[in-house]
Formats: C-alpha cells, sequence, structure tokens
C-alpha cells in the first residue's frame, strides 16, 4: 500500500511510474541513479515481467546495476549497447531550461557518459527540484585524487572571476575518508548559491586540470516528469513546449511492483 510511504516517496514514485510508460519494447535504456531512480528501475522491471518487454540496459552506477539485475533486468556495459534511445534519470535541480545539477549520489559522470549517449533524456523530479536559478543545490565536480588540492586551489581562483555568489568547494567524505566514486575519483561540492551562467561555468569547471566532470547538464535534458504525492504527474518537452498530465493511481500501480 503506497499509505505507507511518506508524500516524498510517493511523489517519486508517480514520476518513476509515469516515466516508464515512455518505454517501448526493444529499446536500449540508461538506468539513472539515485532514489527516484530507484523506484523507475522497480517500476521497469514490473513492466518487463508483466509485458515481457525485450530491453537492454546501461546503468550510471554499480549501485544501479546492482539493483536492476536483483529484480531481473538485464544490464550490459555502455560500449555493448554501443547507442541508446532513451535514459532516464533524477536530478538534484531543474530550471525553465531544462538545464540540471546532478551528482548529488556522487554518479554524474557516468550518468552524463550515459545520458549524452542516448537520443533522448527524461529526468524523473518531485516539485522541489525546480528552480528559477540553478545554484541552491552544491554543484558536484569529480576530481582526480592526484593533486587534489592544487585543483581545489584552480576551481576556487577560477570560481572568483564568474558570476556565482559563493566559491567554497568542500570535499565530500564518507566518514572520516574522502567519498570515492565509481571510478576511484573524489567530488568538490561547488556551495555557488546561485549560478548566473551555467554554460560559462560548465565549461571552464572542465579546463582545470584535475577536473573530470561537473555536475551541470546544458541542452541535454529533453524532457522531465514532475511527480506529486497525490499521484498527479506533469511532463514538459522542452522541444516541442508540451505540456502533458496525468493522474497515476498510486495504489494500483504499486500493486504490480511485487518486488
Ligand atoms: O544525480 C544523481 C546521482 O548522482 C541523482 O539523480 C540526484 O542526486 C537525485 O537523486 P534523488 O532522486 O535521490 O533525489
Amino acid at each position: 500500500m503506497t499509505l505507507d510511504l511518506s508524500p516524498a516517496d510517493r511523489a517519486k514514485f508517480a514520476t518513476a511510474r509515469r516515466a516508464v510508460d515512455f518505454v517501448e519494447d526493444g529499446m536500449r535504456l540508461g538506468l539513472g541513479t539515485g532514489s527516484t531512480a530507484a523506484w523507475m528501475v522497480r517500476c521497469l522491471a514490473a513492466r518487463i515481467r508483466d509485458e515481457g518487454l525485450n530491453i537492454t540496459t546501461v546503468a550510471t552506477s554499480t549501485r544501479t546495476a546492482e539493483q536492476a539485475r536483483s529484480l531481473g533486468i538485464k544490464v550490459v556495459t555502455l560500449d555493448e549497447a554501443k547507442w541508446l534511445d532513451l535514459t532516464i534519470d533524477g536530478a538534484d535541480e531543474f530550471d525553465a531550461d531544462l538545464n540540471l545539477i546532478k551528482g548529488g549520489g556522487g554518479a554524474h559522470l557516468q550518468e552524463k557518459i550515459v545520458a549524452t549517449a542516448s537520443d533522448r533524456m527524461v529526468v524523473i523530479a518531485d516539485p522541489s527540484k525546480e528552480v528559477e536559478t540553478l545554484g541552491a543545490f552544491p554543484l558536484p565536480l569529480e576530481v582526480l585524487a592526484f593533486g587534489l588540492n592544487a585543483s581545489r586551489t584552480l576551481v576556487e581562483q577560477a570560481l572568483t572571476s564568474l558570476d556565482v555568489a559563493g566559491r567554497e568547494a568542500v570535499l565530500r567524505m564518507n566518514g572520516d575518508q574522502p567519498y570515492r566514486t565509481d571510478e576511484g575519483n573524489c567530488i568538490l561540492d561547488l556551495h555557488l548559491r546561485r549560478i548566473g551562467d551555467p554554460r560559462q561555468l560548465s565549461m571552464v569547471m572542465n579546463q582545470i586540470p584535475g577536473v573530470v566532470e561537473n555536475g551541470l547538464f546544458i541542452d541535454i535534458c529533453d524532457a522531465v516528469v514532475i511527480g506529486h504525492a497525490d499521484g498527479r504527474t506533469e511532463t514538459r518537452d522542452i522541444a516541442t513546449g508540451s505540456i502533458d498530465e496525468r493522474q497515476i493511481d498510486l495504489d494500483a500501480a504499486f500493486a504490480t511492483l511485487g518486488n
């Protein structure tokens, strides 16, 4: 029963359930990372099982790969899949142009590679992720451990000449050790508060030696599905400007999960 879920989880489930409607038989699909993406993987597994769909997936993290495989979903590498029809992933923030901040879960490097190797990227989010201006959520930078402090100094120097409201770069920790990504790199979380020019910031950050990838997704996302705790969903498509509203029967949908 979805009644046992928190309002936040009901909203995540609603957006996830609506987003898997865009999956078609035979697709090669990118699977995002995070709590909303985890709901999407459960919904996808239910559709594959109930409708006998032939779906090949590429995961954006070991976490997601393990979850998908445990639910019987076929997972291959991106090189094996070659190219993807669709990627469905969460986000930490999105703006009116569907530019995103991602990487709260530390997976934005693989997420960006997978999303840009897809014909289409659909973001799944609850209304709290929508912002007028990106930057309240700290922007993650994946950075090589080698020369980390030098890279951090260069990042903070570069930020002084950019249109941002803060420039603190905080090393993400896992207990008393630096957090390590799937690639063994570290993450600097940039507390910028407001990002005036996300495109410029993204380009400047990726020029700094040691920075592997930043969490800004500019012109990558094609549509966002916003889910609400009462089962309402709204899908906005950036290319067509269309808005599609659907009501999900959360209890009925939850009963199909069976996992
Ligand atoms: O970018 C991500 C992981 O790197 C996630 O998609 C993002 O952090 C949103 O996660 P959640 O759905 O748990 O709020």
